[in-house]
């Protein structure tokens, strides 16, 4: 029999911690969970009484904290106390890229789960299930593992890797109707108690348990396969656009051959989101350090591939636009990675601003749920020119009409649903003549906008 978890703790109140421990909440009543960050601002948020003010916008969140919170499902700084109470930790924190010494720009940044083993065996005084929650290299639970013996107070610590699949905008329905869980561990009766939790809403069938490795690899490995599915259907866009197939065309054709499957063969501007590079960047790294060259040379071509789909849309606008695009009103619509987030790490969106800010255009954004704040951060954090130059530059409105007035040329970088319904035929009316639409998202009507008088490109066509 495994033992019963009552008491839960997350460290980590971000966009996994959150959203994951927040449906556990609501699917055990019974057990009583404490989601944990040192990020103040971020557990306000968290607690604050208007839903609208969470850290996280995913559809159907505010509605399962507004069930859970205050019941079993409670945010805190206070890290130690909720670490002294649990039989289980689930460790959610952040995982970057490191941005400095050995492994720079290519490594996971394991400092922040460094910290948290340290501060669970600095603290526990029971035995503790510790459950690896964020992405990380293949054998983290290793060294997780000698810093809980050797540095804790005498306690036993089970380990278990149970990496988190959902995807940002579904993350509520992912995470309520998982593919599957998998959960890696050695420890027969910590695997069960975790399975048990799962088994609460998860059919059976779905629990998959393996070793802690095959865990661990199993989430780099996922996301490598998702991303070079986008990056391989992008390659071919570029080839459509040459020869006059379509990329949606092509994409239909070969998935409907079921060994293929329909999935992940959206043509864009560039997949984005805070893991699919980092996680790739990670999968080489660990791949060179075997010096397995040419297993990491294999997957780096994701991410190049991914790279040039950004720099040749830019691209696309300036040669369109008579090459230049200095001084010119650019719209962007949309800034956020993917629809239905208000998450931007990594969004296309960013490089291809950066790239025509270069030179010289000056850019209007909308995005209906990124506030100005967040974009010139993701555009200062590039470096490539001043802040105030940013701000010179770069305008962000609240309202698209605005956005679109008098710009010469509009770039769609997120596919939210609510641009298809837009007033085109006002919006070409406002627009500087002739008026160029460059979607990248493939979210637009070619024949209603051309209709309209639109000049449209859009990826793949
Ligand atoms: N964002 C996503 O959709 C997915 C992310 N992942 C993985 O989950 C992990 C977490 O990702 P996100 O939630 O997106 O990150 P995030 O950056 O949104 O949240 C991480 C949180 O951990 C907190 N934190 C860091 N160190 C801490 C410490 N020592 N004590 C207390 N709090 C601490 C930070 O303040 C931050 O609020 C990463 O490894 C990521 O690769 C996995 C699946 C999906
Ligand atoms: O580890 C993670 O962080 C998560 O990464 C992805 O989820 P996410 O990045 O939230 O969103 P996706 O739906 O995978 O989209 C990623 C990027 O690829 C782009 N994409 C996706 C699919 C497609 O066909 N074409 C395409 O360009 C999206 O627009 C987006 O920019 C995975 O789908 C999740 O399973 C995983 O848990």
């Amino acid at each position: 029999m495994a033992k019963k978890i009552e008491k839960i703790c997350c460290i980590g109140a971000g966009y996994v911690g959150g959203p994951t421990m927040s449906v556990v909440a609501k699917q055990c009543p019974e057990i009583e969970i404490t989601i944990v960050d040192m990020n103040e601002a971020r557990i306000a948020a968290w607690n604050d009484c208007d839903l609208n003010n969470l850290p996280v916008y995913e559809p159907g969140l505010a509605e399962i904290v507004a069930e859970a919170r205050g019941r079993n499902l409670f945010f805190s700084t206070d890290v130690d106390k909720a670490i002294a109470e649990a039989d289980m930790i689930f460790i959610s924190v952040n995982t970057p890229t490191k941005t400095y010494g050995k492994g720079k720009g290519m490594a996971a940044d394991l400092k922040f789960i460094e910290l948290c083993a340290r501060q669970i065996a600095a603290v526990a005084k029971t035995d503790k299930i510790v459950v690896e929650k964020s992405t990380l290299p293949v054998r983290t639970a290793a060294a997780l593992k000698s810093i809980l013996d050797n540095t804790g107070n005498g306690v036993n610590f089970h380990i278990l890797s149970n990496p988190e699949f959902l995807a940002e905008g579904t993350a509520v329905e992912d995470l309520l109707n998982p593919d599957r869980v998998l959960i890696g561990g050695e420890n027969a009766e910590a695997i069960q108690a975790l399975v048990d939790i799962y088994a609460q809403w998860v059919p059976e069938e779905r629990i998959l348990t393996t070793n802690l490795w095959s865990s661990e690899l199993s989430k780099l490995t996922a996301n490598a396969f998702l991303a070079q599915r986008v990056s391989s259907i992008n390659s071919i866009s570029e080839l459509c656009e040459k020869t006059g197939a379509n990329v949606d065309e092509v994409s239909k054709a070969i998935g409907l051959d079921s060994r293929i499957g329909p999935k992940f063969l959206k043509a864009s501007v560039g997949f984005g989101g805070s893991c699919f590079q980092k996680d790739i960047l990670n999968l080489v790294y660990i791949a060179r350090s075997y010096n397995l060259h040419a297993v990491a040379d294999y997957w780096d071509q994701v991410i190049l591939m991914n790279d040039h789909q950004k720099h040749r849309f830019a691209d696309n606008i300036i040669q369109t636009l008579y090459n230049t695009v200095s001084g010119k009103k650019i719209a962007f619509l949309g800034w956020a990675f993917k629809k239905d987030t208000n998450d931007t790490r990594e969004s296309a969106a960013i490089y291809v601003a950066d790239y025509l800010l270069s030179e010289e255009a000056e850019i209007t954004i909308y995005d209906p749920k990124v506030s100005a704040e967040r974009i010139y951060a993701d555009l200062d954090y590039l470096n490539t020119r001043s802040s105030a130059e940013n701000r010179r530059l770069v305008r962000v409105v609240s309202d698209p009409y605005e956005a679109t007035s008098e710009a010469h040329a509009i770039a769609v970088l997120t596919e939210w649903d609510e641009f298809k319904g837009y007033d085109w035929a006002r919006i070409k009316q406002e627009m500087k003549r002739p008026s160029f639409i460059f979607d990248g998202r493939k979210l637009l009507n070619r024949a209603q906008l051309e209709e309209i008088g639109f000049n449209y490109y859009a990826i793949g066509e």
